[in-house]
This record gives structure tokens, sequence and C-alpha cells, in this order.
């Protein structure tokens, strides 16, 4: 483990609250708490032990807060250094003068995300833990937190270290062919390794399809609800939000402004847009408004086009329709509890839910046609799943599995037998992009720096 200096940041959110939490991180921390805090139980601070005291100014042993602190002696902390946490009254002042005085007495004022940076740095964590502790703090949904729960816990990690190992049985057979020429490639070997690679290969196929659904879980989709005036898009809104929010009316387009909430369905993250009723009109600030929703279309992840089920699909319409274009849409039929008199053009091939806003019927099913458009069908309650989330895992196994898939072609044809170890080198690296062990310096300052600042 390398020695580093010793950090301190408020733990707790910015603002008045019930309690505060100062942490010190590094050789220093006991030193500097034992500075600043006069234990009053547990005879002073052990490790391991919650001690009930007073936090004094030094010098002058004025006070400064009633208090309780805890020692975590290094390697059995969250950053495997010496950890003490002061907890003090929650109130932005005593909170900011006791890290004021942690500062004054040897530490300084630790970056964002750099406890779970050393977390990281000194080996309790790889680089995948790490940024899933960030995603446990942002989740919306149950779901999207199991998934972050699971990564935090080291699951899919572990799925990278089963690709990773047979990268390195293949690596291990390779050299052996490079320090031992004069034998032939063996066919055995050559169908053993083969046989570790494929899973590793197969793996990695998995990992990448599963990304879309680990990404939609984990940033959310974004949903526009589109169609002409009056088919009952702010009732769908808010029906899908439980909750009165957008204006409901009779009154053709007044829902003028794009309307924008997150609501949790099935466990997805949906941001919801309401957007104006799309058609022509005089009216300057409603012409912006259908402006501004036709360019949501293009957008959004999916676009739930609302109908008049009781009456005529009309041009206004065929225009929307033709707007969503190929877009991944669901068209929404309203008011079923009127009589059906929409015809459905004959070249529209999105699935159709049926609903009415007013009695409820058919809003389960959309629901589920929501969250199936991008699950496809795959559970999302999150007790097993275990996916990619991030843009940059998914980039850095797509480099590896196309090294490996290089590998395995140039170990089939016997040609470019020179570049078999450089391809699974190529693929070691890229897997340790993911997980930590070849990322770059930049990559991991970007990452930890947005973090929030104490964690
Ligand atoms: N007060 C407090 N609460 C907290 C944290 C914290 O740092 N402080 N955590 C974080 O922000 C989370 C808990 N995560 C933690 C993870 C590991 C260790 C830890 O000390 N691990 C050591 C020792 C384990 C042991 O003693 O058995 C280790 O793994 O070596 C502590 C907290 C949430 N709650
Ligand atoms: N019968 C029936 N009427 C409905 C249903 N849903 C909405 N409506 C009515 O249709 C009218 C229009 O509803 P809104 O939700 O304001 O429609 P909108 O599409 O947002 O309209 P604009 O704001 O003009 O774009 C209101 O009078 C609603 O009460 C339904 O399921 N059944």
């Amino acid at each position: 483990m390398y020695v580093r200096d010793t950090i301190a940041a408020i733990s707790t959110p910015v603002g008045e609250g019930g309690i505060g939490i100062v942490r010190i991180s590094g050789p220093a921390a006991l030193q500097i708490a034992r500075s600043i805090f006069n234990a009053k139980s547990n005879g002073g601070l052990k490790s391991h032990r919650f001690s009930y005291g007073e936090v004094v100014q030094p010098g002058t042993g004025d006070l400064v807060d009633e208090a309780m602190a805890v020692y975590m002696k290094a390697p059995n902390s969250y950053t495997r250094e010496d950890v003490v946490e002061i907890q003090c009254h929650g109130g932005t002042l005593v909170v900011s003068r006791i890290l004021a005085l942690v500062i004054s007495q040897g530490s300084r004022p630790a970056e964002p995300g750099e406890f779970t940076k050393r977390a990281f740095l000194n080996g309790r964590i790889d680089l995948v833990q790490a940024e899933a502790v960030m995603d446990v703090i942002s989740s919306r949904t149950d779901a999207s937190l199991a998934l972050a729960q699971h990564q935090r816990e080291g699951l899919l990690s572990q799925r990278i270290s089963t690709v990773k190992e047979g990268i390195v049985y293949a690596l291990a057979y390779v050299e052996a062919l490079i320090d031992f020429p004069e034998d032939d490639v063996n066919v055995a070997v050559e169908t053993d390794v083969l046989g570790k690679v494929a899973p590793a290969l197969a793996e990695l196929d998995a990992l990448i399809a599963g990304f879309d659904e680990g990404r939609v879980l984990r940033d959310g989709v974004s949903v526009v609800i589109a169609g002409k005036p009056n088919v009952g898009k702010s009732s769908l809104l808010n029906t899908l939000l439980k909750e009165k929010r957008a204006i409901v009316t009779s009154v053709p387009g007044t829902t003028r402004d794009l309307i924008e909430e997150v609501v949790n369905i099935n466990g997805l993250p949906v941001k919801l847009l309401d957007t104006a009723g799309i058609r022509e009109s005089e009216d300057q600030v409603e012409q912006e408004g259908v402006r501004l929703s036709l360019d949501r279309i293009p957008k959004a992840d999916l676009v739930l086009f609302v109908i008049d089920g009781s009456s005529a699909f009309g041009d206004e319409d065929a225009a929307i329709l033709e707007a969503i274009g190929s877009k991944s849409c669901i068209v929404v039929r309203n008011k079923s509890d009127l009589p059906l008199a929409v015809d459905l053009p004959s070249g529209c091939s999105a699935p159709v839910v049926a609903i009415s806003t007013h009695t409820g019927d058919g809003v389960p099913q959309l629901r589920d046609a929501i969250t199936n458009a991008f699950m496809h069908g795959h559970a999302i309650d999150g007790r097993e799943f275990v996916a990619l989330s991030k843009a940059r895992h998914r980039d850095a196994l797509l480099k590896a599995r196309e090294s490996l898939q290089s590998f395995v072609a140039n170990l089939e044809s016997g040609v470019n037998m020179e570049l078999l170890p450089v391809d699974l080198r190529d693929a070691l690296d890229a897997v340790g992009e993911v997980t930590g062990e070849t990322t770059a310096d930049d990559v991991l300052d970007r990452i930890f720096s947005s973090f929030c600042i104490g964690k």
C-alpha cells in the first residue's frame, strides 16, 4: 500500500440535519482526531468502538460541540487506511467548523470521490465496484438500485474475471509456444486453448448484449407523449404520474409548454415528456410548443402516440405518425370507455394498446408495453440482474472481443502466429480497463471527480 497524505471531508449532505459526519482518512487520522476530540467513554478512541465525547479547540480547550467518534484502524476501514469519523450536531456551521479544525491539525480537504478512490487504489474494491458506489447513491428505482448493489458487491467483476482467466490461460500456452518454437502447434493443445477461450468469448457476448438493458436501468429512458389536441395526452401523463400535475382541460391546445417528469414504471426510471398538441396553428405560443414537441420526437427513446379511439383517424394523426417515422413507438388508443370509431392506417406496425384514462382500463398493459420496449420481456425486478450499465465498460469489452476473435482466427488458420500474444495482451488490457488495472490516470480522474465530496 502506498503512503498517502491525510484527507478530510464532510460526508453528510450540506444543510441542516440531525447529525453531520466529518470523515478523516490517512496516516495522521488518529493523531488529528485525538488533538480535537476528548473521549469521555471507552477510555479513548479504540478501533471499531464508538466513543462519546467533546470536540474542543486545541490550545484553548473551548467547547465546539458534543459528539460521537469512531476510529477504524487500517486496513479494516472503507479506504483501508486509518479512518476516524466524527459525528456532531448537523448544523451547517458546526460541521464546517469541525472540518476546519481537522484541516488545521494537518489534513487537507478531500477531492470528490477521494475516499472511494483510495478504497480502489488500496485494492479493497475494483473500479467497477467503485463506480457502482456512486450508482447506489444516485439510483431512483428499486430495480436500478438492485443493479447498482450487485455491481458494488462484485457480481459484474466476477463475470469479468472469468473472461480474464480464459485469456490468461491462452496467453500462458502461447508464450510456451514461443519459448519452444520447435514444438509444432499440437492439435490437442490447440483444442484445449480454444476450449478455454470459447467460454470467455461467450461471456463477452452475453455481457455486451446485456448493455442496453443495464444502461436503461441505470440511466433511465426518455419517452415522449405525442398526439393531436384533446386526445388525452395530459390525462395520460397524470395517470402515469398518479397525481394531478399537468393541466387537464377540454379546451384544445392548452398543453403549451413541455412538461417533464421522471416516473417509475415497473422499476424502469422513465423521463416522461408531454408535448403540446401537434397541429397547424395561428397562435404564436402554440406554434412554439408544436415545434418543441416535433423536435422532441427524434430525441426520445420511445414515442407514445396517443390517438382518440372515439373519433376517426385524421390528417393531424397521420402527420404525427409521419413525424414518428421509424422511431420506436407505441400507439395508445385512448378513450376506450367510448364506442370505438378509429381505424388505424394499414401501414402502421407499432403495437397498439387500448386504454381509458377515465376508467384506468389498459393502463397496466401500457406500463408493461413500455418496459417491454426496452427490456425485451426480461423481468426487471433486478434480483437476478447483473449487467453492464456504462458505455465505458461496453466499449472496452468490445475491444476485448475484437482482439480475442482475431486471436481465434489466427490460431485456427495457423497464419500470423506471431500476433497471437499481441492479440491476447490487447484483450487483457481492454478487460483491465473495466476493472481498473489498466485504466489511464486521466480516465480515473474523470470517473472519481464526478463523485460527491465526502464519498
Ligand atoms: N459511518 C459510515 N457509514 C457508512 C459508510 C462509512 O464509511 N461510514 N460507508 C461507506 O461510505 C458505507 C458502508 N461501507 C463500508 C464498507 C467497508 C467498510 C470497512 O471498514 N471495511 C473493512 C473492514 C471490514 C470489517 O471490519 O470487517 C474491510 O473491508 O477491510 C466500512 C464501510 C455506508 N455506511
Ligand atoms: N371519455 C374519455 N375522455 C377522456 C379520456 N381521457 C381524456 N379524456 C378527455 O379528453 C379531453 C382532453 O384531455 P387532455 O388530457 O387535456 O388532452 P390533451 O391531448 O392533453 O389536449 P391538449 O392539451 O389540447 O393537447 C378532456 O376533456 C378529458 O377529460 C378517456 O379515457 N375517456
